[in-house]
């Protein structure tokens, strides 16, 4: 794959929050890249920085946190590259590239949506920000994504507020404000988290056939490597601020090379394996990234960990070819003829 099919190209990101202890550094040399047209899932345990990853593609880091260092290529169809990183967030180009061509949708579908107005009104507003529309066909444009996201009865649906919807509901509302200016990314910043069991497959179900659609592309942050065997056409595996694994869906799950993957996935049931399956659990947990462990950030937790190696100095990160990559001194004899990392 060339370079020039990334839609996003994220290199060495580092965003830290200045607080009075000290850095935080939350994102710590992450680069990752989503192709056109593909889902990217961003995968690891709560705290190892993914959504400030996400949230820093967008600008929209909270204070006092800032990017420090790296690069985010935003490269449109037909547009020059943009690197996203050296933009002001405040920036009208910036405001252009929000929500005009990425958006985002949130964990939290409730807490995303005003009480104070209708979903109609909320969706009419999301697309008169972005297209040149007047009120009755941006009505009109607004029951039809309504519809395309599966709410029964859009007509009436459009004059409800949140608070008459279930949390599913109000998720597939929030997608409909998303896809609002047909965006060539999608960030999926946990989407289904705060919602049931059915509900979240049926989201899942619902961003995959939009995906497929409409051939945008997906970068899809989660912690549930089930909504990523389903989603996913290349995973990205984050551990303390930093990319530990890169690879196709198929390389991670039937040939993790990380140590921190496969202890990932050895924590979840197979289908069919029966149900006397041993699951491991890791153990420990994940430090704060104030207090990050020397040499590589995995080693008090990795069964694998060499004394003196792997607590001495940062692991290498490997290419181990076209978009394959592991972060551990382990596979530093695997290395492919690439020489260097491709985004
Ligand atoms: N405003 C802030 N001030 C200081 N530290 C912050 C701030 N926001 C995030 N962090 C730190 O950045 C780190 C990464 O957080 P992030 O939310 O990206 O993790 P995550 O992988 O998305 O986890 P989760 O799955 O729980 O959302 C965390 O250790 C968090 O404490």
């Amino acid at each position: 794959m060339h370079a020039t099919d990334n839609l996003l190209a994220i290199k060495g990101l580092k965003t830290h929050f200045f607080i009075r202890e000290g850095a935080v550094r939350a994102v710590d040399g992450v680069t990752l890249s989503v192709p056109r047209g593909k889902t990217v899932c961003v995968v690891g345990e709560s705290g190892c920085g993914k959504s400030v990853t996400a949230r820093s593609v967008l600008g929209l880091v909270d204070e006092p946190g800032r990017i420090v260092a790296g690069e985010i290529w935003w490269r449109r169809e037909g547009g020059e590259p943009v690197d996203l990183a050296s933009l002001d967030p405040k920036s009208e180009q910036m405001r252009r590239v929000r929500g005009g061509e990425i958006s985002m949708v949130f964990q939290e579908p409730m807490a995303s949506l005003s009480p104070m107005y209708t979903v109609g009104a909320q969706l009419v507003e999301a697309i008169q920000l972005h297209l040149p529309l007047d009120k009755d066909q941006a009505r009109e444009r607004a029951i039809g994504l309504l519809r395309r996201v599966g709410i029964p009865r859009p007509e009436q649906r459009f004059d409800a507020y949140s608070f008459q919807l279930s949390g599913g509901m109000c998720q597939r509302v929030m997608i409909a404000i998303a896809l609002a200016c047909d965006p060539a990314l999608l960030i999926a910043d946990e989407p289904t988290t705060a919602l049931d069991v059915t509900t979240q497959a049926r989201v899942v179900d619902l961003l995959r056939e939009l995906q497929a659609d409409t051939g945008m592309s997906v970068l899809f942050i989660t912690h549930d490597l089930g909504v990523v065997a389903e989603i996913a056409d290349e995973v990205v595996v984050m551990y303390l601020g930093t990319v530990v694994e890169r690879g196709g869906v198929d390389e991670i799950f039937h040939d993790p090379k990380h140590p921190y993957t496969k202890a990932l996935l050895g924590s979840i049931p197979r289908m069919g394996a029966g149900t006397r399956q041993r699951l491991t659990t890791i153990r420990g947990n994940v430090p704060h990234p104030s207090d990050r462990p020397a040499g590589c950030p995995f080693h008090p937790r990795c069964d694998s960990a060499i004394v003196g190696v792997c607590d001495a100095a940062e692991p290498p990160d490997v290419v181990l070819g076209p978009g394959r990559t592991a972060r551990c001194v382990l596979h530093e004899h695997d290395r492919s003829s690439l020489k260097e990392v491709r985004i």
